[in-house]
């Protein structure tokens, strides 16, 4: 069982969390050997100047369903980038956030920012939601995001077969493809297209052994309520119809490749045979849907509705973030949540010329999305 769904915790408003002196924390995922050293050490090396306290999760597999980071066989290392310090610590991850909080004001460390690299096999849900849950870290941290390496050359067969691998795509708000050397154009094309139904939120970039600018690592706050969504609507309008029904490997690939290269470009007369790695369909238990609406919502149906449904979904809500028109405010509302935790935050108000359309992406494992489409229709004015 995952970690995940241990956590019966209500629904929480975590409010905007970006206030000044924020320490900002970046969790790095990916599954085995997808190369988050690789990138890790590129970044240690490139941040010139950035005292990066860096917080190696070296977990096995049953602690971290039994007991959220909490290591009782290995040593967590805490290593500070730049020669700075080295310690060795073994202490949950909550436990070891504050202490080197405390440090920092003692004056005893030094840092910036923090990087939680995760295991190969974490679920980073239970290693995000820490960020949320415990107040302490709340008033001394910031979620920045979570960056999600994916291996090009083997991801196919993980994510086919590791669940911790689609959730790690899940709740990525920036993935890197690393691999792509070994791999040959068509086959990239067709894993981005894959990750992209699994977490349209998520931009992708090409990562060659780590090579990756600065600037597009750190402060990315695609965590942040106040962040901007980076959702690709004509992606999504796709995605619409796209996943009606069921992708199976067996079914007619000339039919459904054509839907899809409709949307990727590729050209073909419908019926005529293709080899595009499109056409390998995926049934990822992972999947995304929007939901879209140009009427406001009643915020207290709105809210009665949310809460039931994260008592009862929570543990398959991956990530779930939108920009809604609320009645009574001419501010747009952000809404964020990771399973069970969610929260909400004006953001800008709505310019005279824009069209007020609330859209809701939700990304989770096999989520009802009739169910919570017509709720959520319930819910507006
Ligand atoms: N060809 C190729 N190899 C890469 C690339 N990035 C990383 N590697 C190699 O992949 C292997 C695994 O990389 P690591 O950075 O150790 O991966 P990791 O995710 O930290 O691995 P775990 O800690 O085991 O989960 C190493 O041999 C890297 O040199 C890349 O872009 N192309």
């Amino acid at each position: 069982m995952s970690t995940a769904a241990s956590n019966d915790t209500a629904a929480t408003a975590n409010g905007s969390a970006s206030g000044p002196g924020l320490i900002p924390a970046t969790i790095l995922t990916g599954f085995l050997g997808s190369g988050k050293t690789t990138l890790l050490k590129r970044v240690l090396t490139e941040a010139h100047g950035q005292k990066i306290a860096v917080i190696e999760n070296e977990f096995g597999e049953e602690n971290i369903d039994n007991d959220i980071l909490v290591s009782d066989t290995q040593e967590q290392i805490i290593q500070l980038s730049n020669g700075c310090v080295c310690c060795t610590i073994r202490e949950d991850l909550r436990t070891t956030l504050t202490d080197l909080a405390r440090r920092r004001r003692t004056g005893e460390l030094d840092f910036e920012r923090v990087v939680i690299e995760t295991t190969g096999l974490a679920d980073p849900g239970p290693v995000a939601q820490t960020f949320f849950m415990d107040d302490e870290i709340a008033e001394t941290f910031l979620l920045d995001s979570i960056l999600t390496l994916v291996d090009a050359k083997h991801a196919g067969e993980q994510l086919d077969t590791r669940q911790e691998a689609r959730r790690q795509v899940g709740f990525a708000d920036q993935i890197f493809l690393s691999k792509t050397d070994l791999v040959d154009a068509a086959a990239v094309d067709a894993l981005t297209h894959r990750l992209k139904h699994m977490n349209p939120r998520a931009p992708q970039r090409r990562v060659h052994f780590g090579e990756v600018p600065i600037s597009e690592v750190f402060d990315l706050r695609g965590f942040n309520l106040n962040a901007k969504l980076e959702i690709d609507p004509e992606f999504l309008s796709v995605d619409e119809h796209d996943h009606g029904h069921d992708h199976d490997h067996a079914h007619d690939h000339a039919h459904h490749g054509h839907d899809h290269d409709d949307h990727a470009g590729h050209d073909h007369a419908p019926g005529e045979a293709c080899n595009h790695p499109h056409h390998h369909h995926h049934d990822d238990d992972v999947k995304s849907f929007v939901f879209r609406s140009d009427r406001p919502f009643n915020p207290a149906k709105l809210e009665d509705f949310l809460g039931a449904i994260v008592q009862v979904y929570g543990p398959k809500m991956l990530r779930y973030k939108g920009v809604l028109n609320m009645k009574g405010t001419d501010k747009k509302v952000i809404f964020q949540g990771v399973h069970q935790l969610m929260g909400s935050d004006l953001g800008p108000k709505w310019s005279p010329d824009e069209a007020r359309i609330s859209k809701l992406v939700f990304i989770g494992i096999d989520l009802p999305k009739d169910i919570l489409l017509q709720g959520l229709e319930g819910c507006l004015a």
